[in-house]
């Protein structure tokens, strides 16, 4: 039998499947709660999973074999466009929850954290909201939805973000009650008291699903599944936030401060991957397990996870175990995680990644060696070396490419006056060729 729908997810793609879905699939309660899943952008995927009624194949991809398992959380799959049916789900009072992978440009925030209401598509938002016509960006999606909801008196519901950003939670919050005040002044109180922004670190490496993989499924199911999901064995999630209508059982951690381990696993794990997507591609490699087979790439990392690891508040033993853990995760030869999708929206990405690590030890009056060269390298990709630049927001990081104080100044307005950082940047960058 069907689930009913109890959650709605937005940002349908290889993670949620092998991550949100997998784990509310797996839940003792699974027969309560059944998905709703919406595509962020293009129709293509919830329209190949529709048509085989969500069904689909999880491959969880070990270093020596792969297990097949059908998954059957996600009962209804639908484009990302049908804001109706959207709103649908959201004014049905036994909708509890709402999840999220979107990715960090999605949220569309400016410089300060906030919505960037300067951006042309939130300002059509706004419009879109105050008239009742369809929203196109995420922060609209969720505040016609939520407005939906309290017209309807469905009550309250959790919004979890499951995006590779800090404080995930309260970043969804910003922009969503940023929207909401400036198109309607009664909804955002309506938000606050009746929205939980649910704050999460997800882990799970999904890379991209391949011809092959498909064929494989067919091969050894005899399911002609269109859009199986590739994953490793090793699966994390912690969550801190109020489920005020209720929540699947998921075998997850649910913790005060989600902030220690958020940050290991952005500075550690994602942060070494941008450094391998970057630094890496430029060497020609064109996969993790590709970088880590290079001796100078792993060196490259072994220094990147000293310095980063100064900046998590875990004990010592633990960031060994997690970098153990992460070398054999990077090392899987049988899992083809290909750079350029890691180095894509690097604008993003950086600030969050890196950054922090830069400027803490630039504070402590220490030269950190690795996020320069993290730095120096993703100059040398908007410059060409590399992985191809994918990402909406790098015009004016590559109008500046050329000059590593213009680019600072841009990127970093607190870090372009350290010309011994700058220096560090240009000479790593000379040294590259
Ligand atoms: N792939 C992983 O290993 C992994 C692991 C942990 C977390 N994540 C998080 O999940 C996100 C999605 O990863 P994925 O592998 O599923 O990617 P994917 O490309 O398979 O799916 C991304 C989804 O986000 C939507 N989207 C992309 N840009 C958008 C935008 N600007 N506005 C609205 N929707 C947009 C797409 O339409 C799609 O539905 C990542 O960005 C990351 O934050 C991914
Ligand atoms: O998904 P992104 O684009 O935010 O980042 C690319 C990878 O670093 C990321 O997907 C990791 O594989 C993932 O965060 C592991 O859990």
């Amino acid at each position: 039998m069907t689930a009913p729908v109890r959650m709605v997810h937005l940002g349908l793609g290889g993670f949620f499947r092998a991550h949100q879905a997998w784990y509310t699939g797996a839940a003792p309660d699974a027969a309560d709660w059944g998905i709703a899943a919406f595509t962020g952008r293009s129709p293509e995927l919830a329209d190949r999973l529709a048509a085989q009624h969500g069904r689909y194949t999880l491959i969880v991809r070990g270093p020596e074999h792969d297990e097949m398992a059908a998954q059957s959380a996600v009962v209804a799959a639908h484009p990302g466009t049908d804001v109706a049916a959207w709103c649908g789900y959201l004014v049905r009072p036994e909708v509890a929850v709402v999840t999220l992978t979107v990715t960090e440009a999605a949220y569309r925030r400016d410089r300060s954290g906030g919505l960037d209401l300067s951006d042309p598509a939130v300002r059509a938002d706004l419009e879109a909201v105050r008239s009742g016509a369809a929203p196109v960006t995420v922060p609209g999606r969720l505040v016609a939805g939520l407005a939906a909801r309290r017209a309807a008196g469905a009550g309250p519901l959790a919004v979890v973000s499951c995006d590779n950003l800090p404080g995930n939670g309260e970043v969804t919050a910003r922009v969503v009650l940023d929207l909401a005040a400036a198109a309607d002044p009664a909804l955002a109180p309506w938000i606050r008291d009746s929205v939980s922004f649910v704050t999460t670190m997800v882990d799970r490496i999904t890379p991209r699903t391949t011809d092959d993989d498909v064929r494989a499924v067919h091969e050894r199911t005899g399911f002609a599944d269109a859009v199986p999901v590739v994953t490793e064995p090793f699966t994390e999630w912690v969550l801190s936030g109020d489920f005020p209508a209720g929540r699947p059982a998921w075998d997850a951690r649910f913790v005060g401060d989600v902030t220690p381990h958020e940050t290991r696993k952005l500075l550690l794990l994602n942060g070494g991957h941008s450094l391998l997507a970057y630094a890496g591609s430029a060497r020609g490699h064109d996969t993790i397990a590709e970088a880590m087979a290079d001796p100078v790439c792993r060196d490259w990392l072994s220094e990147w996870w000293d310095e980063a690891s100064r900046h998590v508040p875990l004990p010592a033993g633990e960031l060994a175990d997690y970098r153990a853990a992460l070398t054999a995760r990077f090392t899987n030869p049988r899992i083809r995680h290909l750079l350029a999708q890691i180095a894509a929206d690097g604008s993003q990405k950086l600030p969050i990644r890196v950054l922090p690590v830069l400027r803490a030890e630039r504070a402590a009056g220490r030269m950190p060696g690795a996020a320069v060269r993290v730095l120096a390298a993703w100059i040398g990709h908007l410059r060409g070396l590399g992985a191809p630049v994918n990402d909406e927001g790098a015009a004016p990081y590559r109008k500046r490419a050329g000059s590593v104080p213009d680019l600072l100044a841009l990127l970093a307005p607190d870090l372009a006056g350290d010309n011994d950082l700058i220096k560090a940047v240009e000479s790593l960058g000379r040294g590259r060729g």
